[in-house]
């Protein structure tokens, strides 16, 4: 009898910045204590997964060439980590993981966790599973601190390491123009480089995440833009003094205000509105100080379906009378 083998399901998976970013101390597990405000951006990897004889992972765009393809791939990892939550053998599971990447490698905008959390969703649709996004939030959490709200999506509040979310009311589509850098930052290296400053001094500490949350219910671009912050910003450009002036021609482009996002070094400008952000794209786009610039909107959903049932529909064609 011949086998059916299921059609591809490929997911769509957003960027995050950090609007708010506080960093507790270390832990005895080597994590940092964090309170954060995610914001989920349009800017989006694609990931296909498909039953497969020959298994593996391949990488088109972002990262092409230097991301790893085998079993370091976040992506790979969360295939594994999938079939032995639900108990699946090895012959059974093969799959092939194409990653279509837009989302900058190494640029703090969670673009490993973001196909991490899009496998999940796509072999729980490609296998047929009954598993609830919080089952899968579960997974996701264990593979890496932002793995869960990429899950999620939308603008949430991140407690623990980062993992630990509840939804943030956000009345607004804000308008972002992020200048990607030449070369990645490591993560651990920009935590480590933060307790190194704090050893020697005492590096700036932003305060509550609470005026962050009622400008996100305002919906003001203006209010919000005054509170961003990060403490992991004086870290990542002891690292890379250059996003120094990456941070300054955001500005003097237009922009509202600009943060490094997470662990650096992409930074994120916060524009007035659509319109500014395309203008302040282009003014920073010749300004030499980044490998190159992109406009999006934030909050936008988490991991989803793309033309599958949990995507979004389109609006029903208009009947005039
Ligand atoms: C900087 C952020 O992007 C902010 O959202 C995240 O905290 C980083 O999340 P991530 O890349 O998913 O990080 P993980 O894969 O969980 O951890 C990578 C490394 O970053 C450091 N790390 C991460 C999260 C955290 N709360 N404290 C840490 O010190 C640790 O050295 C850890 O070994
Ligand atoms: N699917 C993947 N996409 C990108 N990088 C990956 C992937 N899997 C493993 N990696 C490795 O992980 C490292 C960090 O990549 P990633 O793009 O997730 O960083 P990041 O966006 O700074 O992460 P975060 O914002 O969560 O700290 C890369 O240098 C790469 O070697």
């Amino acid at each position: 009898m011949l086998a059916v083998v299921p059609p591809p399901v490929t997911v769509r998976v957003p960027a995050k910045v950090n609007l708010h970013l506080s960093v507790g101390d270390v832990r005895p597990d080597g994590y940092h204590e964090l309170v954060t405000v995610f914001q989920a951006l349009s800017l989006t990897d694609e990931v296909t997964v498909a039953v497969t004889e020959d298994p593996g992972v391949e990488v088109y765009g972002e990262g092409e060439g230097s991301v790893p393809t085998g079993a370091n791939n976040l992506a790979w990892k969360a295939a594994q980590a999938l079939a032995a939550h639900i108990g699946k053998a090895d012959g059974e599971s093969k799959v092939r993981v194409v990653l279509r990447k837009g989302i900058p490698v190494a640029g703090g905008m969670a673009g490993g966790s973001a196909d991490a959390a899009a496998t999940l969703v796509g072999l729980a649709s490609l296998w047929k599973l009954d598993i609830s996004r919080d089952e899968l939030a579960g997974i996701a959490a264990k593979l890496g601190s932002d793995v869960p709200f990429a899950l999620y999506g939308g603008t949430a509040l991140g407690t623990g390491r980062g993992e630990q979310l509840v939804p943030v009311l956000s009345r607004h589509t804000f308008h972002w123009v992020l200048a990607f850098d030449q070369r990645g930052l490591s993560t651990p290296r920009v935590f480590g480089e933060l307790d190194k400053l704090r050893e020697e001094g005492s590096p700036p500490r932003i305060g509550s995440h609470t005026p962050v949350v009622e400008a996100l219910a305002s919906g003001d671009p203006r209010q919000l833009a005054l509170l961003l912050g990060n403490d992991l910003q004086a870290a990542a450009v002891s690292l890379r003094p250059g996003l120094r002036r990456t941070l300054r021609a955001g500005v003097n482009a237009g922009a509202l205000a600009g943060t490094v996002s997470g662990s650096g070094p992409t930074c994120a400008f916060l524009c007035a509105d659509a319109q500014s952000a395309v203008e302040v794209a282009a003014e920073l786009s010749g300004a030499g100080v980044c490998r190159t610039v992109r406009v999006a909107h934030g909050p936008v959903p988490g991991a989803r379906l793309v033309g599958g049932d949990d995507a979004p529909r389109p609006s029903p064609p208009r009947v005039h009378a």
